[in-house]
């Protein structure tokens, strides 16, 4: 943080809530007094800190937010505030994925979709609901000029004078929520493009939304599991940090990640096996046998929920993959591409790196690969990987 500037961010004595009734504009100081005991507590367990070196600190935990005012990020104050806000919005997400009453609501529309004979991709309205917290918390931060969502048919302006710009899915991998598999969120962060300020709404809005990857600033997705995981990257290093429900902080737990050069999982829905091209199956086919350039069987583990197959990806190694034209270039693949580079490995559509396409389309889809770079250069020189075939799939 600035030593001159005065500084609003919201810690634990300023929530995201009490932010919005404070003026815009010049800034005043709210400097962090207290620092909570540095010792956490797991059933009796105590866990050592990971600080890693961004941190001034020699001993103790870092918050999320405190690792990113370290100094060693060289963020600055904005993304700072942002992301308080951002933290904000996924820890009530978290809450409504675990909640008792969120499974009625997925069902009361599931059904809906089906009488009305909608495909299976409709939202739900926990998706819809995250997209709304979402929304709220971008808003309040007074840090974002337009958001995108998977969730919106066209992005949404929000302030004119807001440096950044937010593409996210809200809620993936939500169609598996009803049987409790883990869930995500998903953030690319661009800065506002100031030389198209002068354009209607809805066309700087588009085309601040459609920037291409290699621009971002940040990514991040946080995982709804066993454990809430929010992983990120500022353009320097990977860094996961996991939330402790008995403090409401994310703490840092997995600083500068990085990818095994070489995994031993391949993860993809093979039920597909069928409609793969030739080069796929191949490709799939040595590996499970254990004869590829890495001599070892590879084992199989897929859960249909992006978020968590990515996140098994980066601890583990591997490739993660979806073969067909699904995934998002805009909201899944440039912002996972973006945090799985900065770990050391690659994302690509099976030819080129996913941080190079421009976007045309604010919903393009296209096939997704990411993982380790051994495993990725591998899978990519066998060519023709990416499924063409795609006649919908019921499940
Ligand atoms: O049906 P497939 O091809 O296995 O796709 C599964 C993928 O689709 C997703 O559910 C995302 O789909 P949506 O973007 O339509 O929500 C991912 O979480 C998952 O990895």
């Amino acid at each position: 943080m600035q030593s001159s500037a005065i500084s609003i961010y919201a810690t634990a004595l300023f929530p995201p809530k009490f932010l919005t009734f404070l003026p815009q504009g010049p800034v005043f100081v709210a400097r962090r007094h207290y620092c909570r005991p540095r010792m956490a507590s797991l059933g009796g367990f105590t866990v050592k800190s990971q600080l890693g070196s961004a941190s001034n600190e020699n001993s103790g935990f870092s918050t999320l937010i405190e690792f990113m005012s370290s100094g060693g990020t060289h963020v600055g104050d904005d993304l700072v505030v942002l992301f308080d806000h951002i933290q904000y919005a996924c820890k009530r997400i978290a809450a409504l994925v675990a909640s008792p009453f969120n499974t009625s609501l997925g069902k009361q529309r599931f059904i809906a979709a089906e009488s009305s004979g909608t495909d299976r991709d409709a939202s739900k309205p926990l998706d819809i609901v995250s997209n709304e917290i979402i929304l709220r918390s971008l808003r309040n931060s007074g840090k974002v000029a337009v958001m995108a969502s998977e969730e919106d048919d066209a992005p949404i302006w929000l302030n004119n004078d807001g440096p950044y710009v937010v593409v996210t899915d809200p809620l993936d991998g939500s169609r598996n929520i009803d049987a409790s598999i883990p869930t995500g969120t998903i953030f690319g962060i661009y800065k506002r493009l100031v030389e198209l300020d002068h354009l209607p709404e809805e066309e700087k809005a588009m085309l601040n939304s459609l920037q291409c990857g290699t621009r971002l600033v940040a990514a991040s997705y946080v995982l709804y599991s066993s454990a809430t995981i929010l992983c990120t990257s500022f353009g320097s290093g990977t860094h996961a940090f996991t939330l402790d429900r008995s403090t409401g902080d994310f703490i840092l737990t997995h600083s500068d990640i990085k990818v095994p050069r070489r995994g031993q999982i391949y993860s993809v829905n093979d039920a597909r096996y069928f409609d793969w091209p030739e080069g796929l199956r191949q490709y799939i086919d040595t590996v499970r046998q254990g004869k590829g350039k890495y001599p070892k069987k590879y084992s199989a583990r897929y859960i249909c929920s992006l978020v968590a197959d990515f996140h098994r990806t980066l601890m583990y190694g591997g490739v993660a993959m979806n073969p067909r034209d699904h995934l998002r270039l805009v909201y899944e693949a440039n912002p996972l591409s973006f945090l799985v580079e900065h770990a050391g490995g690659r994302g690509s559509d099976g030819k080129t790196r996913i941080l190079s396409i421009q976007p045309v389309k604010l919903h393009q889809r296209l096939p997704l690969f990411l993982g380790s770079l051994e495993d990725m250069e591998e899978l990519e020189s066998y060519g023709d990987v990416q499924q063409k075939v795609n006649p919908g799939y019921e499940v």
